[in-house]
C-alpha cells in the first residue's frame, strides 16, 4: 500500500530573487503547508524573531547539530551556516502534512539526494540587473555583501537544470499563483498514481 505521506516542496534560487517574499505571501493565503523554520548562525535582522524567522544558533551549537546528524541539509552561505532540522521535516511528512522549505541552492541539492521524490522549484529573477536592484533596495547588506551575493547568484543560476520547475518572479502575485498551481498539480498527480495502484491491486486480486 502506498503510504499517505505529505509532499516535500522546496523553493530555492539566488539570494534576493524574492524567495522570502513569495513564501510569506503563499503562507498568508491560508495554505495547508507546514513551513520548516531553519537554523542559522547569521545575526538577527531588525524585526526578526527567534523561532519565527529562524532558530538563531552559535557556531558551536550549529556544528554540534551537524555532528549529531540533526540536519537534513546544511550549507555555509556568505560565511554563515544555514540548515534544516531533520526531525521536524520527517515527522511532519509522516503525519501526512506537506512541508515547505525555502533554502539556497547547495542545500536544495543535498535534499534532492535524500528526498528525490521532493518537488524542487527554482525561483528565477526577471534579469540579473533586477536581482541586484532587489538586493540593494532591501538594504540589509553592505556593498561588499551585495557583490558576494551576486557572485553566488551567477553560480546558483547554473544549477537550475536540477529542478523540477522554474518560476520567474516578475510580480509576486504571479509567482505565488504559479507555485500554488504546482502544488495543486503535484497533488493531482499523486491521487492519480494512488488510484492506478489500487486498481492494479484489485485487478490482480491482491
Ligand atoms: N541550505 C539552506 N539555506 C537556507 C536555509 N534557510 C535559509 N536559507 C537560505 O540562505 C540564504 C540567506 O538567507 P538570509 O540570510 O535569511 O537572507 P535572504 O533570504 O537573502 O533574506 C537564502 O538564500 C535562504 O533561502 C536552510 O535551512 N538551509
Ligand atoms: N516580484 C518582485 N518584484 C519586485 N521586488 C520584489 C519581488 N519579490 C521580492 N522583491 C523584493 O526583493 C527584495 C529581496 O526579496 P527577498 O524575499 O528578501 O529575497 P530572498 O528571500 O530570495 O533573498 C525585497 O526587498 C523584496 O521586497
Amino acid at each position: 500500500m502506498i503510504d499517505q505521506k505529505g509532499i516535500l516542496f522546496i523553493l530555492s534560487g539566488p539570494s534576493g530573487v524574492g524567495k522570502g517574499t513569495v513564501r510569506k505571501e503563499l503562507f498568508d493565503q491560508d495554505t495547508d503547508l507546514k513551513y520548516s523554520i531553519s537554523m542559522t548562525t547569521r545575526d538577527m535582522r531588525p524585526g526578526e524573531r527567534d523561532g519565527i524567522d529562524y532558530f538563531y544558533k552559535t557556531n558551536e551549537e550549529f556544528e554540534r547539530l551537524i555532528k549529531q546528524n540533526q540536519l537534513l541539509e546544511y550549507a555555509k552561505y556568505v560565511n554563515n551556516y544555514y540548515g534544516t532540522p531533520r526531525a521536524y521535516v520527517e515527522e511532519t511528512l509522516a503525519e501526512g502534512h506537506d512541508v515547505f522549505l525555502e533554502i539556497e541552492v547547495q542545500g536544495a541539492l543535498q535534499v534532492r539526494e535524500n528526498f528525490p521524490e521532493g518537488v524542487f522549484i527554482f525561483l528565477f529573477p526577471p534579469s540579473l540587473d533586477e536581482l541586484k536592484t532587489r538586493i540593494v533596495n532591501r538594504g540589509t547588506e553592505t556593498q561588499e555583501l551585495v557583490l558576494n551575493r551576486l557572485r553566488e547568484a551567477r553560480k546558483e543560476i547554473e544549477m537550475m537544470d536540477a529542478y523540477d520547475y522554474v518560476v520567474v518572479n516578475d510580480r509576486v502575485e504571479h509567482a505565488v499563483e504559479k507555485v500554488k498551481s504546482i502544488i495543486q498539480s503535484e497533488h493531482c498527480k499523486r491521487e492519480r498514481i494512488e488510484k492506478q495502484y489500487k486498481q492494479l491491486l484489485e485487478d490482480e486480486n491482491l
